[in-house]
């Protein structure tokens, strides 16, 4: 479509056929939509509908078939002509469906008209990828990964004319050595279908490779890290699925391959952790000690249970109620503007990670000058905890669906640190419960959280072994519990769980990248009134 004097963006409006009756159709490019409406008199009129351009998922030229011809005794003497336009139809709970509407009139040249400016349009939506790596884990969840890719996410992918390359791993760390070797700047992006570990393991690829490429040295946990603009896509076929559900609303493998098509984008936080200057792992949802990381060390023996392996270690774990000693010392985010008691959540456009998205802007500016990171204040904390947990995002599940920090951010630049004090089991029960209703889990005098960009923690196990090393007693017998010195229980550390992994040391430093990497998502949308499919909206609203 050409422009109009002043600038102005044309319309393309027609009278085409919909079903049995002749609708209104306009491609308002200004307004970046498609709306078709009834031009009969509101009374008599049916829906009138829009979708913007941007959830448009592909235009086709269709041959009507047999029962779509049979629209009206004399059209059946002409040749029609039809388009079909795929789009994005917003359902309940976050849930997208692919829709369609076929419009079809008796002129060729208005169809191919039509077709081609529709086409244009789609063409000029510059974030959609074209080229995508994907990486199937078989065995995620309930082992149907291969069976949801190709069932549900390839025929939306070839609707939307994307090519995909398709690797089904074929042991764990398969992705993720595999990142280090392809040429991955060839792709818009890269698809993990699995769960939490598969897309941990392909984000530690994607920002390993990165950090690679640009001679960054991951050990060192000062080094300022290049973000990734690979965005990575999440098609849910895992077991807890927090990932997806914090940043998407929803655990829905239709869902998330639709806003790969469209080419969402959603940055993320990801926390760094090391061990006496040696990298560990990368983080974007929980970092968990005691409790979390408990059940993922039980949880690991039974994984043939699939999913059901963490409801049953989630109880076991419960009724053992083990605390431990440690230390932590953290900074506290004052960048930030939010706080982890707010009552808002963090939504798609958030201000809150959009302030901290412009102050990353400003620092990569003066990139000369060195920031003051190291010299700020930090706190410590002494103590006997059930639970410690860090958690970059909500890390909402369906498990819990508002989280274990319902005012996370996934963009701010910071990690809520959450501290569960020793308490009585039926304290913690009230806890965990919680996390399932829309009681305020920070209300608790044993529950402390701060936000924090970075934190490090030593148990007293290992502070004890540091401080007294000459020990030989100690050393021989092991330590025992200095609450009961005759009971001769033995203190052992808990184990981290980062987003599902287990990590080998128990003293770590963590470290927020702010926005590091990027998503194919959008956050989660507010619910707002004209959701649904844009549909039964007055016309006078719409045009
Ligand atoms: N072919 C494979 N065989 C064995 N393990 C694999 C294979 N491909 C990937 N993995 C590993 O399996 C681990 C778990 O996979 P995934 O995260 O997909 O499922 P899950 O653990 O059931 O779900 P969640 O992480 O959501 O709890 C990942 O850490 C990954 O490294
Ligand atoms: C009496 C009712 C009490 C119910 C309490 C339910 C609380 C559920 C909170 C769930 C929090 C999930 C945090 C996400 C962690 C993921 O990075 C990780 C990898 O997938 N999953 C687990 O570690 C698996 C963790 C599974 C925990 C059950
Ligand atoms: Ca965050």
């Amino acid at each position: 479509m050409e422009r109009l004097p002043g600038g102005r963006r044309p319309r393309l409006v027609s009278s085409l056929g919909l079903g049995r009756r002749s609708w209104e159709v306009t491609l308002d490019e200004e307004r970046g939509r498609l709306a078709w409406r009834d031009p009969r008199p509101p009374r008599r009129a049916g829906e009138n509908c829009f979708v913007p351009i941007s959830e448009i998922i592909s235009v086709e030229e269709t041959e009507l078939n047999k029962k779509q011809r049979n629209i009206g005794k004399w059209q059946k003497m002409t040749k029609l002509h039809a388009f079909t336009v795929y789009y994005v139809k917003k359902a309940r709970n976050h849930r997208w469906r692919c829709s369609d509407v076929t419009f079809w009139c008796v002129d060729e040249h208005l169809c191919n008209q039509w077709i081609q400016a529709l086409k244009e349009l789609l063409e000029m939506q510059k974030s959609r990828p074209k080229q995508l790596l994907v990486y199937i884990n078989p065995y995620g969840g309930k082992r149907q990964g291969k069976r949801i890719y190709e069932q549900k996410v390839a025929p939306l992918f070839s609707l939307a004319s994307i090519s995909t390359d398709v690797v089904i791993t074929e042991h764990a760390n398969h992705a993720k050595d595999n990142l280090f070797e392809v040429n991955i700047y060839k792709y818009d992006g890269v698809v993990c279908v699995g769960g939490d570990g598969m897309f941990s393991e392909v984000m530690h690829g994607l920002v390993g490779r990165i950090q690679k490429d640009s001679g960054i040295d991951q050990n060192n946990p000062k080094a300022s890290l290049v973000q990734c603009n690979i965005r990575i896509g999440i098609i849910p076929a895992g077991s807890t699925d927090c990932i997806c559900y914090s940043t998407v609303g929803i655990s829905d493998p239709v869902t998330s391959a639709l806003h790969i098509i469209v080419g969402d984008c959603q940055p993320l936080d990801v926390s760094s952790v090391h061990h006496n200057n040696m990298f560990l792992k990368y983080s974007v949802s929980l970092l968990g000690y005691g409790f979390y990381g408990d059940i993922l060390k039980d949880s690991e023996k039974k994984r043939w249970m699939g999913p059901m392996r963490y409801d049953y270690s989630g109880f076991k774990t419960f009724l053992s109620h083990h605390y431990y000693e440690g230390t932590i010392a953290y900074q506290p985010a004052k960048h930030t503007l939010g706080s982890p008691r707010d009552k808002d959540s963090c939504r798609t456009g958030c201000y809150i990670c959009k302030k901290s998205e412009q102050q990353l802007a400003e620092q990569h500016k003066d990139c000369g000058l060195k920031h003051e990171e190291g010299e700020e204040e930090w706190k410590v904390i002494k103590g006997k905890f059930l639970a410690i947990n860090a958690v970059n995002m909500s890390c909402a599940c369906p498990r819990s669906p508002k989280g274990l920090s319902p005012a996370a951010h996934l963009a701010d630049g910071s990690a809520d640190l959450i501290l569960v004090r020793k308490c009585s089991r039926f304290d913690f029960l009230r806890y965990l419960v919680r996390h399932t209703n829309q009681d305020d889990q920070f209300d608790f005098p044993f529950v402390d959280v701060y936000r924090v960009k970075s934190f490090q923690f030593t148990s007293k196990l290992s502070e004890d072994n540091e401080s007294n090393v000459m020990d030989i007693g100690k050393k021989r017998f092991g330590q025992f519990c200095r609450d009961h010195p005759a009971c001769c229980c033995n203190i052992v550390n808990s184990t981290w769980n980062c987003d599902g992994e287990t990590l080998d040391s128990s003293a770590i430093e963590v470290r927020v990248h702010c926005q590091l990497m990027k998503l194919f998502a959008r956050g989660i949308e507010e619910n707002c009134k004209d959701e649904a499919a844009y549909s039964q909206n007055s016309a006078e609203q719409l045009l």
